[in-house]
């Protein structure tokens, strides 16, 4: 890339240096860093993820180095190309699904074919019949045709019910026609629909016979595959510019009267019937949502790696950053020289940046049992047995609401705590933010999100005699039976240090959940309050009970298993003494700070006392202690590459100063010359200066 100023080369950034820093920090961990990103990955996916960074690294479309300067259209086609390189590189060396996610992560920018990836080809795999997956996903995967993912209108997202679009059955000729009735029926935000995609899955209400049975999935060819037109009857554009997710066209999209084949509709689990228009229903009713649970447990996972991603950045630029000299503890070099203090000695700031380390490795554990929740929800409904599925959904439904709200409000901690250079693009949080945060509405907003769990949680107990047997299927809920069944107990803490018993917090966790749902309970059943006007309080419950989750999960991950249920990285944790040491620390912190954060509801709950929310202050800060020498490490361990990154202050070598200026050289700005004359005519001379 262009410089269009000469740095002099003599200058270099006032000692310690920042590789020496880190390295220093490097030195103070006490486990493998190596050994915890083994566990994390595993060891195959660990060498398939290097294998593929080096591919990518090298490959000269693929360089990131200039996209901080583009503009919307620029960075549109530069993720167009992107997207077809990855396909390409894919092709080349041979790889599967995991390898593709692989590389699409590390490459981390939303493109035009994004949603066909993760939204058009799961749509059809999880709602087409065998016919019909032969048909569309096979030239799918291959990407001869393009898709995107339609359901949102103009008028309409949360409520899928509410969608206007219709598909009316004609059973004449055996064909279904799609139409937008009103403007608000107008399909909105649907990415990739804007410029790309010649195929849409298009979930309009079916109507046949003259009765209307709700939203349904249907496959609509919407360009012509050679001119790339909309077909005709069709309207389609790019909805213009967003707060984010620049480099993906979402788009409209508005139908007269489109005829296409009975065929089209999605039917592996509701028909309609050729000629009589006859419909079949589907096992469940919610079946046609199926691609919403499975894109919700990618969230949850996806947050866990958004804020590795934000610590890893604020953690490596803390350690490199010095600002004043700590008089009561100066730092103190080697060589005896006093300089200033690295912002990451201020406890201020560990108290920021720690519990987001926490949370990264709490979501990181719990994506994965929800990934497998979701893998064995797969494998029992395709032999028709969807017994999971409510639980599944409320989990996911909370869980995605809770941990992307997480992760949004620290990635955005983690940018301020960055100080003025966390404002730069060259931070690496920019755009990482910017496109992080429609995870907090697209997929459900998170706010209804939250409805869906409570009101599990609530039916469960208002039918609490067979609870005890629905708890069996429901393996997210069954503790609540236990705190239920004796609601005056008290919290057993009487130092600080017992806070760090994995009981005692999963006592104070499930005592205040069961708390919230049961004055809920009481609430609507005795008090006949309305749903509207309790939802404060149901969005209590879901962020009470998922936050139980995370913490179980995360204990539960550091307990000992039968070596049978423990895959290669569960074994390497366990057989390492000084790993278990470590994530217990981080999984006391994510406990202790979630709890602080949340404290109004456990002293309201009874269980705990004010006394005791003292000693929880306390702990927390030790936690902090035991956590800084080890935080560089545990951060290096999410081996998050300087590829993916993008970022001159979370760089692995430290070089913070040296790319903050290199960087700005490159500036286009910087090589314009202006004429700063009020007076003149000309506004801006176009010629560029020399290039050094
Ligand atoms: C070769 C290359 C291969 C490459 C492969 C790469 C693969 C990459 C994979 C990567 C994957 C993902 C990456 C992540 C990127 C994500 C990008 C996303 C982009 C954004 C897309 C969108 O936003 S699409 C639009 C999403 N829209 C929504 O989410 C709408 C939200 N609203 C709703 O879901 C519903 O309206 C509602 C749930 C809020 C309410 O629904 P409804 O009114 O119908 O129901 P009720 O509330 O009355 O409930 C009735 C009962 O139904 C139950 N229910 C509701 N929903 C579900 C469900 N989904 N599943 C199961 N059950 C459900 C509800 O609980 C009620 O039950 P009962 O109480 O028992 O009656
Ligand atoms: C970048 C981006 C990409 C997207 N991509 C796609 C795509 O590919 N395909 C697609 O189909 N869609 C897509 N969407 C749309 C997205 O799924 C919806 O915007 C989302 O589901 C929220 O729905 P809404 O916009 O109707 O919000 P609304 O429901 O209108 O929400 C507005 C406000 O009302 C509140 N509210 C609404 N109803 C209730 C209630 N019952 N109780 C309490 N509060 C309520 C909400 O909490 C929110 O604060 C995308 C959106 C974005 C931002």
């Amino acid at each position: 890339m262009t410089s269009y100023i000469k740095i002099p080369s003599h200058l270099t950034p006032s000692d310690p240096q920042g590789s020496e820093l880190l390295a220093r920090e490097r030195s103070k961990a006490t486990f493998d860093v190596n050994e915890l990103t083994l566990a994390l990955y595993g060891s195959e996916e660990l060498s398939r993820f290097k294998k593929i960074l080096k591919i990518l690294e090298s490959d000269p479309i693929l360089d990131k180095s200039n996209i901080y300067y583009m503009g919307r259209t620029e960075l549109f086609k530069y993720a167009l190309r992107k997207d077809k390189r990855i396909i390409q590189l894919a092709a080349t060396h041979k790889w599967n699904v995991d390898e593709f996610k692989i590389a699409s992560r590390l490459v981390d920018m939303s493109g035009p074919y994004s949603i066909h990836q993760s939204m058009f080809l799961p749509t059809i795999l999880g709602q087409g019949t065998e016919e019909q997956k032969r048909k569309f996903l096979n030239p799918a995967i291959r990407h001869e045709i393009i898709g995107c993912y339609a359901q949102t209108e103009l008028g309409h997202g949360s409520n899928v019910q509410g969608l206007e679009t219709t598909s009316t059955y004609i059973p004449e000729t055996d064909e279904f026609e799609i139409h937008t009735p009103h403007l608000t029926a107008a399909k909105w935000w649907a990415g990739g629909l804007g410029r790309t995609a010649n195929h849409s899955v298009v979930m309009a209400r079916l109507i046949t016979n003259g009765q209307d049975k709700g939203p349904h999935p249907f496959i609509v060819q919407i360009r012509d595959l050679t001119t790339h037109e909309p077909l005709p009857g069709i309207t389609i554009g790019d909805i213009g510019p967003k707060f984010g997710f620049n480099t993906t066209d979402n788009g409209f999209m508005l139908f007269d009267h489109v005829r296409i084949p009975r065929f089209n509709m999605l039917s592996k689990f509701s028909k309609v019937t050729k000629g009589t228009g006859e419909y079949k229903n589907p096992p469940n009713e919610k079946l046609s949502y199926g691609t919403m649970v499975f894109v919700r447990s990618v969230i949850i996972f996806n947050a866990g790696l958004a804020l590795a991603r934000a610590a890893t950045i604020s953690v490596r630029y803390s350690a490199v950053r010095r600002q004043f000299v700590d008089k009561e503890n100066p730092m103190i070099l080697p060589n005896g020289q006093v300089v200033e203090t690295a912002v990451l000695d201020y406890t201020m700031q560990q108290y920021r940046l720690f519990p987001v380390i926490a949370q990264a490795y709490a979501i990181y554990f719990t994506g994965e049992i929800i990934t497998n929740l979701y893998k064995q929800y797969i494998d029992q409904s395709s032999r028709g047995d969807f017994s999971l599925l409510a639980d599944l959904h409320a989990s996911t439904s909370g869980l995605k609401s809770l941990t992307s709200d997480i992760a949004v409000d620290s990635i955005e901690d983690c940018r301020r705590s960055c100080g003025g250079h966390g404002y730069s693009n060259f931070s690496g949080f920019t755009r990482f933010y910017q496109d992080y945060l429609p995870n907090t509405t697209w997929e459900g907003d998170n706010y209804i999100l939250t409805q869906q769990t409570a009101r599990y949680i609530i039916h469960s107990k208002q039918q609490s005699e067979e609870f005890s047997l629905r708890s069996n299927e429901s393996p997210t809920i069954f503790y609540m039976l236990r705190y239920l069944s004796n609601p005056s107990q008290k919290c057993t803490v009487i130092s600080p240090s017992d806070f760090k018993n994995p009981e005692v917090q999963l006592a104070i966790y499930g005592y205040r959940a069961a708390y919230l749902i049961a004055r809920a309970v009481d609430q609507i059943d005795n008090h006949k309050k309305s749903w509207n006007s309790m939802l404060v309080e149901i969005n209590r419950i879901s962020r009470a009970h998922c936050q139980y989750i995370l913490v179980h999960n995360f204990i539960l991950t550091l307990q000992p298993q039968t070596s049978d249920s423990m895959n290669e990285k569960r074994r390497i944790l366990h057989n390492s003494p000084s790993l278990k040491t470590v994530l217990t620390s981080v999984c006391n912190l994510f406990a202790l700070h979630t709890m602080e954060k949340n404290l109004s509801e456990f002293l309201e709950s009874g269980y705990l006392s004010p006394k005791q929310s003292e000693m929880l202050r306390v702990q927390i800060s030790e936690s902090l202690n035991e956590i800084r020498p080890n935080a560089v490490a545990l951060v290096d361990a999410f081996y998050l590459p300087d590829y993916l990154l993008n970022s001159a202050l979370g760089r692995y070598d430290g070089k913070v100063y040296e790319t903050m200026i290199e960087w700005a050289s490159k500036e286009p700005l910087n090589g314009i010359t202006l004429d700063i004359n009020p007076y003149s005519e000309k506004l801006f001379r176009n010629d560029v200066k020399a290039k050094i």
